[in-house]
């Protein structure tokens, strides 16, 4: 039935496209690298082969593996399935260590990309034979280049999620994961687990002419940011944030306007949705939880401006 509808639409196709018309013309690079991805996650054999012919990106203890080609820059390595397990072998690991990769993505060169937490063996062997370094993710987080950051913070979160929730919450037995180690699941309870966020509200609130920013109190010295916090549960986005603001500096904010998300590593995988949002001058007075922030303030365009160019200049120096 299908055979013949197909059959049947030929002659439309070649009308439309041409003798050449190939579905796979039509499936642009990023829907096939998805729908690669996806088939990987449902499918642990296909996952398996693609781990042998992909790149693996290492961790220790949640700390990546990364190469500095010059003292600014640092770099992921992606090492091939070959790579890593001849690295296992000089650690004294017998490399079957490797099946625990976990999926994170597809290059656009169309290689699967995976990442591994070789956390029982040596640190310092698995840099020396990588020539590379372990460097904490929130210093690295700054220091990688573009697309390069939310990548290795996807694989960092996703290993800290596969080694909290090795146990079911309800039957307390072991779960097993999926090839892809996009899942987990408990035989008894029948409780399928998938990696979770916490959603964050972040809002740049203005009076106008001015931006509130606070900072806590373990904050580097001298570092202010736009106030944030967790959803409650049941929450809509405008009701945290309203919520959020209201605790922390003691304001009614409105004309709340959604501006655009992020994943956020630290201190476990929050999903951050950053807004703007104003209050009127007339009601800009703040009174911070002291409980909650150090300290929070107005900041005036000139004052942000001047601190943007007093830290890229103290970056260049
Ligand atoms: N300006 C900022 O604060 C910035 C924050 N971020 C990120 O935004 C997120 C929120 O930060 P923050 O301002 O500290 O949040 P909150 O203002 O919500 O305060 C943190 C407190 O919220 C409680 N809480 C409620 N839900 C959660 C949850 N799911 N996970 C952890 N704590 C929870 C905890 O209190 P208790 O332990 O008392 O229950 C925690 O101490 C974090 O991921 C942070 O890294 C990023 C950039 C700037
Ligand atoms: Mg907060």
């Amino acid at each position: 039935m299908i055979q013949s509808s197909m059959s049947a639409l030929r002659p439309l196709r070649t009308l439309l496209f041409g003798e050449h018309y190939s579905l796979t013309r039509f499936c642009s690079g990023f829907v096939s690298r998805m729908r690669y991805i996806n088939r990987l996650k449902e499918n642990d054999a296909a996952c398996l082969s693609a781990l042998q012919n992909g790149h693996i990106f290492l961790f220790h203890r949640l700390i990546p593996l990364l190469q500095c080609s010059d003292p600014e820059t640092f770099r992921p390595i992606a090492l091939t399935y070959s790579e890593v397990q001849s690295v296992l072998h000089k650690c004294g690991s017998d490399g079957s260590l490797l099946k625990e990769s976990i999926l994170i993505g597809c290059s656009e060169q169309n290689h699967a990309q995976f990442c591994l937490d070789v956390g029982e063996l040596d640190p310092a062997a698995i840099a020396q034979n990588c020539k590379g370094t372990f460097m904490d993710l929130r210093k690295a987080f700054f220091l990688l280049e573009g697309a390069e950051a939310p990548l290795v913070a996807k694989a960092q979160a996703l290993l800290q999620w596969h080694q909290i929730n090795r146990f079911c919450g309800a039957t307390g037995q072991l779960t097993q994961r999926n090839q892809a180690g996009s899942q987990r699941a408990c035989s008894s309870s029948s409780i399928v687990y998938y990696p979770k966020m916490s959603p964050v509200v972040i809002v740049l609130v203005s009076d106008g002419k001015r931006c509130l920013l606070g900072r806590q109190s373990s904050f580097p010295r001298g570092l202010y940011s736009a106030l944030a916090g967790f959803c409650d549960m049941g929450e809509t986005l405008e009701e945290a944030l309203r919520r959020e603001v209201a605790e922390e500096v003691g304001l009614e904010v409105q004309n709340i306007i959604y501006s655009s998300s992020q994943h956020w590593p630290f201190p476990h995988s929050s999903f951050m949705l950053a807004c703007h949002a104003t209050v009127s001058p007339a009601h800009s007075q703040l009174n911070v939880d002291h409980l909650e922030l150090e300290d929070a303030r107005w900041f005036t365009e000139e004052e942000i401006t001047c601190a943007l160019q007093t830290g890229a200049a103290c970056r260049a120096s």
